[in-house]
């Protein structure tokens, strides 16, 4: 029997592509484990599945001066032993690595433990975490085909993002129920990514009143995000992260207001949904997710909106609003763009290199 330890985490862009992979791998009869941080987001998704579980002490590099930068390199260092440790007793015939920060020490150990490493990168640009796992990777799957151009020949592959079959089963009715919504009017799904997206959340909600005339709207708002002032008010639900109902949820959107999380984007693309994407801006992070939107973008699939503009001048509501109508009513435009590049087959694509680095056929 072929062994397999999965990591990733942190936020859950660099879990459900994990999730995803399970059915293959498990009717593969592959053992599965999986190395993540203790406590962590990763955690609570990847117990429910029966996987084993293994916590480990994560600290993360970040890309601005801060003293927990040298207090978090003492704790890679021993995520980094506990990798070892956990890497010896398993014995793994391959490892995939997601990304998030609490990968790079566990490929780390891997390079030291002599078990080959496969990783994925789901934005069109880099993260750090693959960046510093790039010189240890047997193979790099990735995303965007144009991310390939920075990769050696015999270490990239060209894979698409493995996304959870069941999302592609959802059922409308179900969703509407779920949410007490009619089926007589447009259902707009607000996701702001698995934490959901402060900015986001203060805009939609700004705007509900105007929205609610047009619109339905099921708000996945993140964790601790919930604002009990709008619980009950009627056409609006708020969830902070949802599971079991997610493709019900995503089934009956008629268009979603998205972050410009690479998962997030790569799944409403499969399930061909129109969008308007926010992306998270420059100021907070390297700016992955304002490519992944443009290229979206000029794939026709929907259209990129910037928390500000070339200026600096925060987006008003009244922009918001006018593009959520342009996206709603172009919509027939932006699916029959999406249905000609389905973006499905990421997970048996990643199933095929793994199954390969461990020695098996697919
Ligand atoms: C702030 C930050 O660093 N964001 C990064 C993070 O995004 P983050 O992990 O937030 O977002 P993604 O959009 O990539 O993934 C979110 C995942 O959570 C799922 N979901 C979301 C809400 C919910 O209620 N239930 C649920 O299951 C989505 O279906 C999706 O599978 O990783 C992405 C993938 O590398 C990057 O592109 C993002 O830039």
């Amino acid at each position: 029997m072929k062994k397999i330890v999965l990591t990733g985490g942190g936020t859950a862009g660099h879990i459900t592509p994990n999730l995803a992979l399970l059915p293959l791998l498990q009717t593969a009869g592959f053992s599965i484990s999986y190395i993540g941080l203790k406590d962590g987001m990763e955690e609570g998704l990847i117990r429910p599945t029966g996987v084993a579980f293994y916590g480990i002490t994560g600290g993360k590099l970040r890309r601005y001066a801060d003293l927990k930068n040298f207090t978090d390199l003492f704790r890679i260092g021993a995520g980094f032993w506990e990798s070892v440790s956990l890497l010896r007793k398993l014995k793994p015939d391959v490892l995939f690595s997601k990304g998030g920060f609490v990968s790079t020490p566990v490929v780390w150990a891997a390079k030291l433990c002599g078990v080959p490493v496969v990783t994925h990168e789901s934005d069109s640009t880099f993260g750090l975490a693959n960046r510093l796992s790039a010189p240890f990777a047997r193979k790099m799957c990735y995303t965007f085909p144009e991310s390939g151009a920075h990769l050696p020949e015999d270490k990239g592959v060209f894979t698409g993002l493995p996304i959870r079959e069941q999302l592609l089963h959802g059922n409308r009715e179900k969703g509407l129920r779920l949410c007490e919504f009619s089926a007589d009017k447009p259902v707009l799904v607000v996701t702001g990514g698995s934490q959901g997206a402060a900015f986001i959340n203060r805009m939609v909600r700004r705007c509900l009143p105007k929205l609610l005339e047009t619109f339905q709207v099921c708000h996945l708002c993140g964790k601790g995000n919930v604002d009990e002032k709008l619980e009950g008010m009627p056409g609006y639900r708020q969830f902070a992260y949802v599971t079991d109902d997610l493709p019900d949820v995503f089934a009956m959107a008629d268009m979603v207001v998205t972050r410009g999380g690479s998962t997030s984007l790569f799944e409403l693309l499969a399930l061909q949904k129109p969008m308007l994407i926010i992306p998270y801006s420059r100021k907070a992070s390297r700016g992955d997710q304002i490519i992944n939107g443009r290229s979206f973008q000029k794939q026709g699939f929907g259209e990129v909106l910037m928390e500000a503009d070339e200026n600096g001048m925060d987006m008003m509501p009244a922009a918001f609003l006018r593009a959520v109508r342009q996206v709603y009513e172009n919509r027939e435009r932006y699916i029959e763009n999406m249905q000609k590049s389905p973006a499905r087959g990421g997970a048996q694509n990643v199933f095929a290199v793994l199954c390969e680095v461990a020695g098996l056929s697919s």
